[in-house]
């Protein structure tokens, strides 16, 4: 069978079995094995399908890639394992091929994890020495790295490339090393970065093919359906793969392969943990108790781990993305640091499928959802206590501060609006709004505006206030 078989719009000469720049002959046993895998690595040299692969598209993400790409600037995709990253590549491939003519050829992609890849002395330079030799050696190919992070120098070599202007560079990876401070300084102002996270409602609901909600119309018609999805969301949470699978049995199973894979590949390898058990501890009793507050000495005592390791395991997950530490909100660091901390995860359905629980959870559960909602829409959330708690304080672009609080029962405690009652009478003129997130309970007591939390997620942005901006 030809390596290559040729595309209709292909560089090569037509009729030819072969990429640009190969030998005449038909490849021989002797072929060299990375063109192998590259070629199967990237099916639309050869013509092959390939748009199982570029799933459902994600809209947003899409079209800030494709500015992004447009801009010449080094896109960066960054987003925990599973969330959609790859997918998103071939999104992008899919639209460069089919919507803007490009040849096939000209683009090639790498999937840096594969081990016959990432074993090789020095890969990166001989994934693209091979390409420019056997399949396209013209300038303006677009070379696209997924999971670069493996690669150790990966840095400096993509800075070198990006320097010599013939190429068009698109990257990912899965943990937040990828852009730490010593990367980003190295191509820092040579990039653009999209932060990938897990379906948010409105695409959760796409998924299951519920679109044109914006519309109230559709929206009043479809009511019953979306709230009937947000329940499952709420549990189920919005990994692509497992938003798709209806066997609740199967959708667990894959849930915790995915947790058993984060924890392996972008805690433990990437920072060499060698107390598997301590580590094991502490991320199954952060997990089981996301929403609450704690402190390192409450760890250490219900632990026996030592306070440093805690908080160096803390923040391996949150390099790796699957957990997030919470300030308390104060305008003085020192307050700020003295007090405990929160935790949230970064989707209910990874949380739910690896702690035991007896009750569902709803409250956490909710409250969850709707910090990383905030994290999506590019807040950093804090918490605030005094006789009350709120639970989110969102800083504002203006100096205002925004209390968000969520409850998801069916009456609503007046708990929740007295802590956002005392919120306001502590810092006054600052506080630019109050909201409540309920379970169905809509309109406003002239202080406190009460907003469902599925519809919430629906609105975007509209509710915090188009104008206010994120910090
Ligand atoms: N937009 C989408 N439409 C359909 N399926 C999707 C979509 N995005 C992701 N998936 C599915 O979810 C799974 C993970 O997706 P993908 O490989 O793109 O994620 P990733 O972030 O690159 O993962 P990793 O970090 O493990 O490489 C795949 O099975 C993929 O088919």
């Amino acid at each position: 069978m030809p390596l290559l078989p040729p595309t209709p719009t292909s560089s090569g000469n037509p009729g030819s079995n072969r990429p640009p720049g190969s030998s005449g002959a038909p490849p021989p046993a002797g072929t060299p094995p990375l063109l192998d895998i590259l070629a199967a690595q990237n099916p639309w040299w050869s013509g092959r399908d390939f748009s199982a692969q570029a799933g459902i598209c994600r809209d947003r993400y899409f079209k800030k890639i494709r500015a992004y790409y447009d801009s010449g600037e080094i896109v960066v995709i960054n987003g925990v394992r599973r969330s959609g990253k790859t997918t998103l590549l071939m999104q992008m491939i899919q639209d460069l091929i089919n919507e803007r003519g490009a040849d096939p050829r000209s683009i090639l992609f790498v999937n840096c994890d594969e081990p016959a890849i990432a074993q090789l002395a020095n890969p990166l330079e001989m994934v693209l020495d091979t390409y420019r030799k056997e399949v396209y050696s013209r300038e303006g190919a677009t070379l696209v790295f997924d999971e670069i992070q493996t690669i150790e120098g990966w840095e400096r070599w993509i800075k070198a490339v990006y320097d010599r202007k013939q190429f068009r560079l698109a990257i990912s990876g899965s943990s937040s090393y990828l852009l730490d401070s010593k990367v980003s300084q190295l191509i820092s102002g040579r990039y653009l970065s999209l932060h990938v996270y897990p379906l948010d409602f409105s695409e959760y609901l796409l998924f299951h093919n519920i679109d044109g909600i914006a519309d109230p119309v559709t929206l009043a018609s479809r009511k019953y359906e979306v709230l009937e999805l947000f329940h499952r969301y709420l549990y189920e949470g919005g990994f692509p793969q497992t938003a798709l699978r209806e066997d609740e049995l199967v959708r667990e199973d894959q849930l915790r392969a995915y947790y058993d894979s984060i924890v392996y590949r972008d805690i433990i390898r990437e920072n060499d943990v060698r107390n598997h058990r301590a580590l094991g501890d502490l991320l199954a009793y952060l997990m089981a108790n996301i929403t609450s507050p704690y402190s390192y000495r409450k760890l250490v005592d219900l632990l026996g781990i030592d306070p440093e390791t805690i908080k160096e395991y803390i923040r391996y997950a949150e390099m790796a993305q699957i957990l997030f530490e919470v300030q308390f909100f104060s305008y003085s660091l020192n307050v700020q640091a003295r007090n405990n901390k929160k935790i949230y995860c970064i989707d209910n359905g990874l949380r739910n499928a690896v702690s035991f629980s007896f009750s569902k959870d709803t409250g956490r559960c909710a409250e969850n959802l709707v910090y990383i909602e905030l994290r999506r829409r590019g807040y950093t959330p804090y918490y605030w206590k005094n006789n009350g708690e709120v639970d989110f304080v969102l800083k504002m672009r203006d100096a205002s501060v925004m209390a968000i609080n969520v409850t998801y029962t069916d009456q609503i405690h007046q708990r929740e609006t007295d802590a956002l009652r005392e919120f306001a009478e502590e810092f006054g003129s600052k506080v630019s709004r109050c909201l409540l997130l309920t379970k169905d309970t809509q309109g406003t007591d002239g202080m406190i505006e009460y907003i469902p939390l599925w519809r919430w997620l629906l609105e975007g942005d509209d509710y915090l206030g188009r104008n206010q901006g994120r910090n």
